[in-house]
């Protein structure tokens, strides 16, 4: 299951979900994360090596138990017996933090088949649970964990305490542990220079908006994930109904931008999506910033009905495998220096247009 993990750009969830019937690509994927640890054990951030090692081997001996949950095939992988590119890969495709690439003892993944839950053991938490569903459906994810959630505390106690809920690590996860998070695609919002309000007014809010790989990370391509901050005196229910009220205004105004990029001097937008999509077309060598810019131009120019269709995952997968640790593994090599990736990443984004 780890080489097609590993080698697969596209998770199922990172597909288009079928009933989607909007033209547009702006959210791409909803996440809820669980984080939970187990009653007596000492917190991760201890660094305790006993407290460490038994969280390790209880989680690898609740993979039969998930599946009778779900149905999946699941498995355990330790994340110190992979190459520093592989765990880099995890990171690329969002199934483990940029935190928990880092070298460290007694880390694990526990992994579905489809790459649908992922739980991190022994990262800030003894556990998270993340739950991954295509497009905005919080609630199926929020579903999907809770059965996983519920399939572990069946076996292993949690840390619970009447007053404040579930115990973590940090303080602003205690209450229901849950991040609900949204990513989105939203380009018109920084083309027409509206992000930034927007942004500051859901933090207002009582929201998070980070880049691309959550935490500390950039939004490389134009992509951010929204998500709840409050753990506390609020239940998981509404936590969601009220993120995806804010989502589903965040899309309102992406796509006000979007009809003003349309209302303004709509040839300059028009030469901007075309030269971008010449680029992608022509180029020998593409960084993996450029590339990423470069495709949210495409694809926005292909929602928008100026540019040719290249079908529905075009973009999705083009983000995984245009980074520099997957693009390695996809061109069967251990390394790459910069330049021979980047010119593989351009010749592999030529072929995709090509398609
Ligand atoms: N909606 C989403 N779709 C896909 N991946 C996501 C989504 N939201 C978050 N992720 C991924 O989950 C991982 C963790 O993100 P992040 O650090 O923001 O969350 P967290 O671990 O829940 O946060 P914290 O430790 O601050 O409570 C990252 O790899 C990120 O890309």
């Amino acid at each position: 299951m780890l080489d097609r993990i590993l080698d697969e750009p596209l998770s199922n969830w990172l597909k288009r979900p079928e009933q989607s019937d909007t033209k547009e690509h702006i959210v791409i994927s909803s996440r809820i994360r669980l984080a939970r640890n187990f009653k007596d054990i000492v917190f991760t951030n201890r660094q305790n090596k006993e407290a460490l090692a038994k969280v390790d081997t209880m989680m690898r001996g609740i993979l039969g138990v998930l599946k009778k949950a779900d149905g999946h095939e699941y498995s355990n992988i330790s994340l110190d017996k992979l190459s520093d590119a592989e765990r880099e890969i995890l990171v690329e495709k969002h199934l483990i933090s940029p935190a928990m690439a880092q070298k460290a003892p007694y880390r694990a993944l526990v992994v579905s088949d489809d790459a649908s839950v992922a739980v991190m053991v022994n990262e800030e938490d003894h556990i998270r649970i993340q739950a991954m569903a295509p497009g905005l459906d919080l609630s199926s994810a929020y579903a999907h964990a809770v059965q996983v959630d519920d399939a572990i505390e069946s076996k292993y106690d949690y840390a619970f305490n009447e007053h404040f809920g579930y115990l973590t690590a940090c303080p602003t996860n205690v209450g229901t542990g849950m991040r609900a998070s949204v990513m989105m695609h939203l380009p018109a919002l920084v083309m027409t220079g509206r992000i930034n309000r927007v942004v500051r007014s859901i933090l207002q809010l009582g929201y998070s908006v980070r880049g691309l790989y959550g935490e500390g990370s950039d939004a490389l391509g134009h992509i951010y994930q929204v998500s709840n901050q409050l753990t506390m005196g609020i239940s998981e229910e509404d936590t969601i109904a009220q993120l995806e009220k804010v989502i589903n205004g965040l899309v309102a105004e992406e796509r006000k931008a979007r009809q003003a990029l349309h209302d303004g001097d709509w040839e300059a937008f028009e030469d901007r999506v075309w030269r971008a999509y010449g680029t992608l077309e022509y180029a020998r060598r593409l960084s993996g910033e450029e590339a990423l810019s470069l495709l949210s131009d495409v694809q926005l120019g292909m929602d928008m009905e100026i540019l040719p269709k290249k079908g529905d995952t075009f973009f999705n997968e083009l983000i995984v495998i245009t980074r520099p640790n997957f693009l390695a593994k996809y061109a069967g090599k251990d390394a790459m220096t910069a330049s021979e990736r980047d010119s593989y990443r351009a010749k592999v984004i030529r072929s995709y247009i090509e398609k």
